[in-house]
């Protein structure tokens, strides 16, 4: 029927029209766009999300944590994505929070008069923050952080709910948040321990908010490798990610699942969490394909997830 001898079908097909020209105005080509962070696709299903306020050390702002909410939700649902790269541009991977804007959000605060909307806002600020850094957990692709030179108070919280961490060897990192009169109070406290599996090195580098250098990280078990720049880095890290990425979709993302769900839980947990999802995964036909290719010794093609 004539959409405009109809006026339901004229309403609907407009309002079809608009969302299409709406995404295709918000998207390069498909690829979300942000304000304070950069995304490409440098290789097939391998997406580089890249810390973009430059002339501001890619300090965090506000609408900073709430990119990364909705950036690594997004990729978390899309499925020519299987891995990410995460790193910063400019000088520095991160100075942390924008110091300058951390003051004014929670100035708001005392404008409020009583002690109980104070809290209420200083809660749902934190909250919406700490979501920015646990998003990267969430999501169900690898994320490799490649760290340059600083990585300060929240660069550690967002690097520590990666999955995998690389860094140049002019890197360094702090936990900062001592200094600026803070507990840190999005991530790091909770999953730095984990992450080195050491208390006594994390509560010493949270209690004194001294500077560990590159070498020192690789020692501890903070990231994986150094290498000699940024560029070599970036270079080498996808080439890692394009390793993760021919693999089955479906064995990396419940792999990931696995071991977030694992990580704080009892292990009799954990193998009730994965005796759960491979009930259903093991019927996937990348089961077969990818032990057909073992077996052969020869390539195959996963369908998107
Ligand atoms: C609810 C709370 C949630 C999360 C909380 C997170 C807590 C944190 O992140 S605590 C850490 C906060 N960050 C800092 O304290 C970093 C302080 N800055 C530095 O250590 C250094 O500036 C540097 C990042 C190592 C960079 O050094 P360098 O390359 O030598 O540049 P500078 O000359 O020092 O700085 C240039 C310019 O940037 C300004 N600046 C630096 N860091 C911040 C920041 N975090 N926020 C705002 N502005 C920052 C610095 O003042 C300089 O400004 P000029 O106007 O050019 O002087």
């Amino acid at each position: 029927m004539h959409s405009l001898k109809n006026p339901y079908v004229f309403v609907q097909s407009s309002r079809n029209l608009i969302g299409i020209f709406s995404r295709l105005c918000s998207s390069n080509a498909g690829i979300p766009q942000y304000e304070t962070l950069a995304v490409s696709v440098p290789k097939k299903y391998v997406y580089h999300v890249e810390l973009n306020r430059p002339n501001k050390l890619n300090t965090f702002t506000p609408n900073m944590w709430k990119e990364f909410s909705s950036c690594f939700s997004a990729l978390s649902d899309n499925p020519e994505c299987r891995v990410v790269v995460l790193s910063g541009q400019g000088k520095h991977f991160t100075g942390g929070i924008d110091l300058n804007a951390f003051v004014e959000s929670a100035s708001k605060a005392h404008e409020l008069s009583d002690v109980a909307r104070k809290a209420r806002f200083l809660f749902k600020m934190i909250k919406q923050y700490q979501d920015g850094i646990t998003a990267l957990e969430e999501c169900v692709k690898p994320v490799l952080a490649v760290v340059h030179n600083a990585c300060v108070g929240a660069g550690v919280d967002l690097i520590t709910a990666a999955d995998v961490r690389y860094c140049t060897e002019e890197a360094w990192f702090q936990v900062k948040e001592v200094d600026v009169g803070l507990a840190a109070d999005v991530g790091t406290l909770q999953r730095l321990p984990k992450v080195i599996g050491s208390a006594s090195i994390a509560r010493e580098l949270c209690f004194t908010a001294r500077k560990l250098q590159s070498k020192e990280a690789l020692e501890i078990g903070l990231v994986s490798k150094v290498f000699t720049d940024k560029e070599s880095a970036i270079q080498q890290v996808l080439e890692v990610a394009e390793t993760i990425a021919s693999k089955s979709p479906v064995a990396v993302q419940v792999t990931k699942q696995s071991l977030v769900y694992s990580q704080s839980r009892p292990t009799s947990e954990g193998l009730e969490h994965i005796r759960l999802m491979n009930q259903t995964m093991l019927q996937s036909d990348d089961l077969t394909k990818a032990a057909i290719a073992q077996a052969t010794k020869t390539k195959t093609e996963f369908d998107e997830l």
